[in-house]
């Protein structure tokens, strides 16, 4: 973990490194994925069955061991405990209230010469549903990426999840079920996404990709854009935490903690204008991290990349943190109102000590699939629609067109192409 206090004579070299730190597409990581998805698209299922035996220690010999089935699914769920059921059905009720909201509308209008004009959406043919599975499964992230998508009229939702060591998570089955996943393929990694952007013999490519992973999986949708559609580069978890001194100590620990829980890679930041607080924060997070069944990411995470800011007003936090553009914030001060207004780079800001960032992770209603990596500059979170897609229209009648067409017959001699000229004077009155 660094220590900063903004008075440091060095703060701003130091602050910028911890900012460029958050690039998880490294050079290594990169250029490995770029070799995965060259292997997937010129050998295709062949080479899904040797990365998932190296990667996943799971073999993709029968039929069994590449999918999941509907029934599997719905046997998953049916077998859920009661309690789990019910916390399965009201996440997914307030994921999809939430996203519903999202849903576009068309419009259309006709102008004063009697052009229409409009923009239709529709949504894509086929969304591949990255669910994370290495070190932990995620059947939240199953209903965060399938449930938009099911509000979408997305036809086909094919997820990809890892079955490390062959061992399939009911929970996600069940997940699968309750939204209504068409295909689950027990491939994951960059390899997955390659076989959901190319396609192979077993598994038809789709027109978008979405959902989290870890940096293989987000550097591999970031050099696939382009071959399909992505909804955002959604890396290692990051949190910042703005707390002042009023806080329990205990609950920022734990919040800290439960971003650094998901990867080694994930990133934890408190800053504070309490200097003897911070230090409680630290101790604490000492003391929670080793009693975590996830305390060996947790910890790794924390010494590697946990950074602790000491400014002197909290209102210094709000150029820090759009600087940072973190994937969440935590707003955990007796007046968060000055700092919502001042921050301008967030995935989701949590608002109040009574909004901890796990509250998003499940139930709260917005997607929890969030850009990393400084990218909330220009990526917002996963949402109905990244599932859609919007064609303009125009519509003229022989009026119409002979109001607007001689200035684009201007237009087209200007950049010297005749045909488009021509196009347009050849239906002129
Ligand atoms: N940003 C978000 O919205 C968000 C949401 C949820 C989770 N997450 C992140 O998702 C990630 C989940 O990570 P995970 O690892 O548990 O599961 P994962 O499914 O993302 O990654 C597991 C896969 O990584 C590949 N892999 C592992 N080591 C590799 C190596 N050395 N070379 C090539 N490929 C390798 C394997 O193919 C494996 O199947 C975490 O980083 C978590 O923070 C992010
Ligand atoms: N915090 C993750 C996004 O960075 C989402 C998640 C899923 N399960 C628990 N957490
Ligand atoms: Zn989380």
């Amino acid at each position: 973990m660094q220590r900063l206090s903004i008075n440091d004579a060095d703060f701003d070299l130091k602050f910028r490194r911890i900012v460029e730190d958050r690039r998880e597409s490294d050079g290594d990581v990169a250029g490995q994925v770029s070799s995965i998805l060259r292997d997937v698209r010129s050998r295709g299922d062949a080479a899904l069955v040797d990365m998932t035996q190296r990667f996943d220690q799971h073999s993709l010999s029968g039929d069994d061991d590449w999918s999941v089935s509907a029934e599997q699914c719905k046997a998953a769920f049916d077998d859920l405990e009661a309690s789990l059921r019910d916390a399965l059905q009201l996440a997914a009720d307030r994921i999809r209230t939430y996203h519903e909201a999202q849903l576009p509308e068309d419009r259309d209008y006709t102008d004063e010469v009697g052009v229409r004009l409009g923009a239709r959406w529709q949504a894509v043919d086929a969304a591949g549903l990255y669910v994370p599975g290495g070190r932990a499964a995620y059947p939240s992230s199953l209903l965060m990426n399938a449930i938009p998508a099911k509000v979408a009229g997305v036809e086909r939702l094919a997820v990809a999840t890892p079955t490390p060591k062959g061992t399939v998570n009911p929970l996600v089955l069940a997940a699968a079920h309750l939204a209504g996943v068409d295909e689950i393929w027990r491939v994951g990694g960059a390899q997955a996404v390659g076989a959901l952007a190319y396609g192979t013999d077993r598994i038809k490519r789709v027109d978008v990709i979405t959902g989290p992973g870890n940096a293989y999986v987000a550097e591999a949708k970031r050099q696939l854009f382009g071959v399909v559609g992505i909804d955002m580069v959604a890396g290692p978890s990051e949190i910042l935490v703005i707390a002042d001194g009023q806080n329990n100590p205990d609950w920022i620990a734990a919040d800290l903690l439960s971003q650094a829980e998901h990867d080694p890679n994930a990133q934890s930041i408190l800053i504070t204008d309490d200097e003897g607080f911070s230090r409680q924060v630290a101790d604490r997070i000492d003391v929670q991290a080793a009693m975590l069944s996830t305390s060996a990411v947790a910890q790794q995470s924390w010494q590697d990349h946990g950074v602790i800011v000491v400014v002197d007003t909290l209102e210094q936090s709000i150029a820090l943190a759009n600087e940072l553009a973190a994937e969440h914030v935590e707003l955990a001060v007796e007046n968060p109102t000055p700092l919502f207004d001042g921050i301008r780079h967030a995935g989701s800001i949590f608002i109040g000590r009574y909004a901890p960032e796990a509250i998003g992770d499940y139930v709260a209603g917005p997607n929890h699939v969030l850009p990393t990596g400084r990218r909330a500059r220009f990526s917002s979170g996963l949402s109905v629609l990244d599932f859609m897609k919007r064609s303009s229209f125009i519509e003229l009648d022989e009026t119409a067109l002979n109001a607007i067409g001689p200035a684009a017959m201007a237009l087209a001699e200007a950049e010297g192409l005749p045909a488009h000229a021509k196009s347009i004077e050849s239906r002129l009155k």
